[in-house]
């Protein structure tokens, strides 16, 4: 770890410094606060938060078993799912009722359980159309072509920055149905900070990954921290959770039962019981459901 990191990780240990481990607890400076948020499908309740607040500068994980409503409290947040009520703000800015594209222009973007890389697109062309202000180029855009030629440029260089940043740029030509599991996941960190976002939420960002790649989506998700970025993610892995995250929000059955620094959740016998059971002692263990594919 580097001398920058362990300042980076000890800058938000001070800042979480007496912030106690309880659901719902307030944070000294949060960039995300919901309340009553809740989502039903029929007459399943998926997600039913009272209220949770996410930590400006922190890798927080959100964790708890198949069907805690993890990814739907992610598409809820992000605008690509719609609550039944409730709300919530990012930046101190109301999101309610903004779509997915609004929310990542906003500086909160969020990657996908499932990568959407577009298969028959190269791997810049993915980058692009990831890009600010991307819109196609119709009649009018050919009237603004000068401006808009200056902003692609611009687009071209972040993105190629980006896939350096990523070890993909020799790929830029290949078709990103071409990439491994692994490489489509850095490509889709890669593609969310096209638009400069000062939160990334990561969807199971390692799921699929084989090892040697997991240690560098690690290094990538603590560059982002130490960046100054705020990360939340969704993981099943417990080695990845208790190793990486400066805060951890447990979710089961759609409501938040636990939150605290990886020391309190591993003590927390509520959380053990719904959650972590005989699984969290067991180096290189993962929760269950964790669907491992490589
Ligand atoms: N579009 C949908 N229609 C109906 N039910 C849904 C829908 N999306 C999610 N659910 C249900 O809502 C509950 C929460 O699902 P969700 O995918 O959010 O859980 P999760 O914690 O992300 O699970 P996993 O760890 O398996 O990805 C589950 O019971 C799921 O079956």
């Amino acid at each position: 770890m580097s001398s920058e990191s362990r300042t980076a990780d000890g800058a938000v240990r001070d800042r979480m410094a007496g912030v106690e481990p309880a659901a719902g607890v307030a944070k000294p400076d949060p960039i995300l606060k919901a309340s009553g948020v809740r989502r039903s499908f029929g007459g399943l309740t998926a997600v039913d938060v009272g209220h949770l607040e996410v930590q400006r500068g922190t890798i927080t994980a959100l964790i708890g078993p198949n069907g805690a409503g993890k990814s739907t409290l992610f598409n809820l947040l992000t605008g690509f799912d719609r609550v039944d009520a409730g709300e919530w703000s990012f930046e101190g800015r109301r999101l309610n009722g903004l779509g997915g594209h609004r929310v990542a222009r906003q500086g909160m973007v969020r990657t996908f359980q499932l990568t959407k890389a577009l298969t028959r697109l190269t791997v810049l062309d993915n980058m692009l159309l990831a890009a600010p202000g991307q819109s196609g180029e119709g009649f009018v855009g050919s009237l603004l072509r000068p401006r808009w030629r200056h902003q692609e440029e611009a687009n071209r260089e972040r993105a190629m920055e980006l896939l350096a940043r990523f070890k993909l740029d020799a790929k830029r030509d290949d078709l990103a149905g071409s990439l491994s599991g692994g490489q489509r996941k850095l490509l889709e960190m890669a593609r969310s900070l096209m638009v400069n976002p000062s939160m990334v939420m990561l969807d199971e960002p390692m799921a699929g990954v084989n090892p040697a790649l997991v240690q560098s989506l690690l290094g990538h998700i603590t560059s982002l921290r130490d960046e100054g970025m705020t990360v939340l993610f969704v993981e099943h892995d417990m080695d990845v959770i208790m190793g990486i995250s400066d805060w951890i929000v447990v979710l089961a059955q759609g409501s938040v039962i636990a939150e605290g620094r990886p020391e309190d959740i591993r003590s927390n016998q509520e959380v053990v019981d719904a959650y972590l059971g005989a699984h969290h002692d067991e180096p290189g263990a993962s929760a269950p459901g964790s669907g491992e594919e490589a």
